[in-house]
This record gives C-alpha cells, structure tokens and sequence, in this order.
C-alpha cells in the first residue's frame, strides 16, 4: 500500500491523533445526510423495538467514513463493538472464537470484509441470520460438528470493493449503504470543526484551499491540515490561511487538483509510456511499482472522478483532462487524439 501523504490508508502513527477528530455520534458525522439518515431510522428503529438492527453493509473508497460509522453505530446503540478484519480470519475457528465472545447486542465491525477466507464466510452466512455456528471438530468420517449459540449481534462488514462480495453474503445484509467522495463544501465544514478540536487557527480562504486538494476524502482532508498546521507553526504565524496551505502543500508534492506522487506518476505512465492506452490494470501498476490493488482502490476512483482517467473494456485510458493536467495534448493516432478529434 503507497503510504504517500495524501494515500487514504491510515499510518499507524497518525491513528491516535485522527482518534480525537473522529467523530463519535451521528449528529457529529458530517455530510453523507442520505445515509445518515437512512442509518438514523435503521437504529431508531430497532431501539425502540429492542433487538439490534439488521446487519449493516458500507462500501465505498478508503478514508471516507466507513470505520467511523461503525464506531457510531455501537455509540448510538449503546452497545460494546469487537472489530476485526477479513484478511486476518483465516480459519473458521478464530471466527467462531470471536462470534461465541460477542455480549448481547454487539457490534462486530468487519472491515475489508470481501477478503475473508471462504470456510469463515460460511460460517459467518449461520450466525448471520440464525445467531448460530457450527463448529467442526475433528478431520474425514470422525469429525462432529458442535452448533454453538451465538448472542444476538448486529454485523457491519466494510468494503472497498463491494462486487467482490458474493451474492449470499451481500444477501443477509439487510441495510447496504454506498458512501460517495465528499463535495468540497462538505470537506470546508470538516475542515473547521477539525481546526477547532485541534486547537488550530485557520480562515475559510485556508480551509477551502485545503479542502479543494484532499480528493474528496475525510482523512486526508485531516492528514494535509496536521502537514498545513507543522508549516504554519514552523515558517508562519501559526495560522492556517491560503497562503500557508498553498506553501505547505507545494513542500508535500499535492497538487492543485490534490493529486499525489503516486497518482501523477499513474497518469504520466498511462501517457508517456502507453501513450494515453488502452492498457490494462496489471501493466499499468507494474509501470508505477505498485500493486494493481493500491493503484485501483487508491487512486483511480479518485482519477476517474476527478475526469483525468477513464476505464474502458479494453483497459484504461487517458482522458482530454488528464493529457492536459500534464500539460500535454493527445497526439492523433491515439485511440484519445481521434475520439477527441471526432468529438470536436
Ligand atoms: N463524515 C465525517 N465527518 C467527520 N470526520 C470524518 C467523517 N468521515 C470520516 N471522517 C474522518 O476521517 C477519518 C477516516 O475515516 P475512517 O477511518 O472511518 O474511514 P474508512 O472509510 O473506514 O477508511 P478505511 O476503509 O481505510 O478504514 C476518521 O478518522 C475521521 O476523523
């Protein structure tokens, strides 16, 4: 996973400090107001019923609330919360530990939830909808299987790539929300209630230059304003304005548009050696030095949103946008120059 400033992977050292602006309740959850909602009826719902609610799928590019929501739900639920992640169950049985281990009404947060190992899914499809798994013991004729109860719980499973997910797991979940990249106004209203719990001075024109870079995501928007602040601090008066965001993220390589190195180098790749594609994932991340998985969960919806990349049954290809942020313009012969050509 690229680690670059503005990647939307958590570092481990930033955790904590992204701890105290995360927010806690609904009501302080910004932006995203249709899912907010739908989720608000959702645990209302079952609160007054008083059974936990039905199991909660988010899907949606890292860094854009899934994890927190999560956190929320438990909040707003009054209810313990185990989290936990699809890579790291590999057997049935770790599964079964943790499912066993859950006090009445908890929520288990399974995040990257499409990457769970496929005896594991099994298992979780039971406790999903009858509250009950069966645990396998031993190997060939001798083995029995033990069915355990499992307390009532509410699943929130999270992922970045939702049509990985299989139809019968995708099936039990009863609410399933997608969450969108942020408006820059959603990310300006982020960027101040920030400020305000780190203690930071900053002026609309400071956060709007900040929030216009952060591609549409939360955490990054919350990563450039810690960089923005280390700047203001050290070469400034300490508040954040245009002018020191413009400074500080000149210093961290984010552009005007808050592309990053790696997204640059993806899109000087696609042009310069491929000359604006077709050309497929796989060739395309090689080119960069990265996994086809960073450079398709990373940075291309953010690429593709932004209009400098374009995905197409033949692979992917550079967009007009996408030549010109490079300051270059399509050449004809290329399957851009003659649709632009064709366009005009
Ligand atoms: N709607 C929001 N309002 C305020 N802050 C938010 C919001 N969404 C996300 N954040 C902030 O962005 C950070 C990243 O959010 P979170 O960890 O929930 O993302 P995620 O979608 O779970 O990403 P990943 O899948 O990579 O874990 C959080 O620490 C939180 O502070």
């Amino acid at each position: 996973m690229s680690d670059d400033l503005v990647s939307a992977t958590a570092g481990d050292d930033e955790l904590d400090a992204e701890a105290s602006v995360r927010p806690r309740r609904l009501a302080e959850f910004i932006a995203q107001h249709r899912v907010r909602d739908q989720l608000d009826l959702l645990l209302k719902g079952a609160m007054g019923r008083g059974t936990p609610p039905d199991h909660i799928l988010l899907s949606g590019p890292p860094g854009l609330g899934k994890t927190t929501l999560a956190n929320i739900v438990a909040a707003e639920l009054g209810t313990g919360i185990r989290t936990t992640s699809g890579p790291v169950i590999e057997r049935s049985g770790d599964l079964a530990a943790i499912l066993t281990g859950l006090a009445p009404g908890d929520v288990l947060f399974i995040d990257e939830i499409h990457r769970i190992a496929k005896p594991a899914e099994e298992l979780l499809y039971s406790a999903m909808e009858d509250f009950r798994v069966d645990v396998v013991v031993g190997k060939g004729p001798g083995a029995t299987a033990i069915p355990l109860d499992v307390e009532p719980f509410t699943l929130v499973g999270a992922t970045t790539r939702a049509g990985l997910l299989s139809g019968p797991m995708r099936d039990r979940f009863g609410f399933v929300a997608h969450l969108d990249f942020y408006s820059a106004a959603d990310l300006d209203s982020l960027l101040h209630r920030s400020a305000r719990i780190l203690g930071v001075p900053i002026t609309d024109d400071g956060a709007a230059e900040i929030a216009g870079r952060s591609r549409g995501t939360p955490r990054i928007a919350n990563r450039l304003l810690r960089r923005v602040r280390d700047y203001a601090e050290v070469r400034a008066d300490g508040v954040v304005t245009e002018a020191t965001a413009r400074a500080a993220l000149k210093v961290y390589d984010v552009d005007a548009l808050g592309l990053d190195r790696l997204d640059r180098a993806v899109l000087r790749a696609l042009i310069e050696s491929f000359r604006g594609g077709p050309v497929g994932l796989s060739t395309l991340a090689v080119a960069v030095g990265e996994q086809s998985d960073t450079v398709e969960e990373v940075c291309e919806p953010f690429l593709v949103r932004a209009g400098l990349l374009a995905r197409t049954p033949r692979g992917r290809v550079a967009t007009e946008a996408g030549w010109a942020h490079l300051g270059k313009t399509p050449p004809s012969g290329t399957m851009q120059g003659d649709l632009f050509a064709r366009d005009a």
